[in-house]
């Protein structure tokens, strides 16, 4: 994992099998059945890393032989929530590694001047407590990360309990998010070079959402 010494939250997961899936999601060619299988491997490697910290605790279990100790998650369950739309092509991937976890939902899309509108949000009751992990690939201008984590502040989840997962990143979205939430842990595939005069991040992989539903 790499870090950048701009963003003392930003953790960049630069394995050379996410470089590869991810490069390929960034081909114009890719289909989006690909697009999506893609989005859903990639998904499993960062979540890996996001999940290296999650308290375990032992059980004693009978193996077909003898008993022993195992090691399971602990504590309250975890709620895995996608920015719709595309956050869904991460969820369900986070969803095959944690399929006891609940699910939130937070639709967002960027209006006029990449100011997001929200149109939906249905969470789990009793939020204030649980880890939530908080999904979307696009970070651009940050703006709809930080209105997603408005949104759960509200509903009582603490800034230390939420974790946000991209897949790529701008400097400039990445500075926005941690100046407005700088306690909330990033992770990323690929922190780019800069967003485009539309807001688009460059290099990127254009419209997530489009690719992953095909919509374009
Ligand atoms: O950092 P920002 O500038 O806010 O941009 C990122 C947002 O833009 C995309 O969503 P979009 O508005 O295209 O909606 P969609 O997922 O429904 O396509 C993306 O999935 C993020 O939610
Ligand atoms: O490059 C970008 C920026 C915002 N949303 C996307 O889907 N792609
Ligand atoms: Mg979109």
């Amino acid at each position: 994992m790499k870090t950048d010494p701009r963003f003392p939250k930003l953790h960049i997961v630069d394995h050379p099998l996410v470089q590869h899936k991810l490069s390929t999601m960034r081909e114009k060619k890719t289909p989006s059945n690909s697009f999506r299988q893609l989005l859903r491997e990639l998904t499993y490697l960062i979540g890996y890393e996001v999940t290296r910290d999650l308290p375990l605790e032992t059980r004693t279990i009978d193996t077909p032989l003898c008993k022993c100790k195992g090691n399971f998650i602990k504590g309250k369950k975890l709620v895995i929530i996608p920015i719709l739309r595309a956050g869904l092509g991460m969820s369900e991937g986070l969803l095959d590694l944690m399929p006891s976890a609940r699910v939130g939902h937070i639709g967002l899309y960027r209006g006029p001047d990449h100011k997001p509108v929200e149109y939906l949000v249905k969470l789990p009751s009793k939020l204030e407590g649980r880890r939530v992990i908080l999904c979307d690939p696009m970070l651009a201008t940050g703006n709809s990360a930080v209105a997603a984590v408005d949104t759960l502040l509200k509903r009582g989840v603490k800034p230390k309990d939420i974790t946000f997962v991209a897949l790529v990143s701008a400097p400039e979205g990445v500075e926005t998010f941690q100046k407005a939430h700088p306690e909330i842990e990033l992770y990323v595939a690929s922190l780019d070079e800069k967003l485009d005069k539309n807001a688009y991040i460059l290099p990127g992989l254009g419209d997530a959402g489009d690719r992953v539903f095909g919509t374009k």
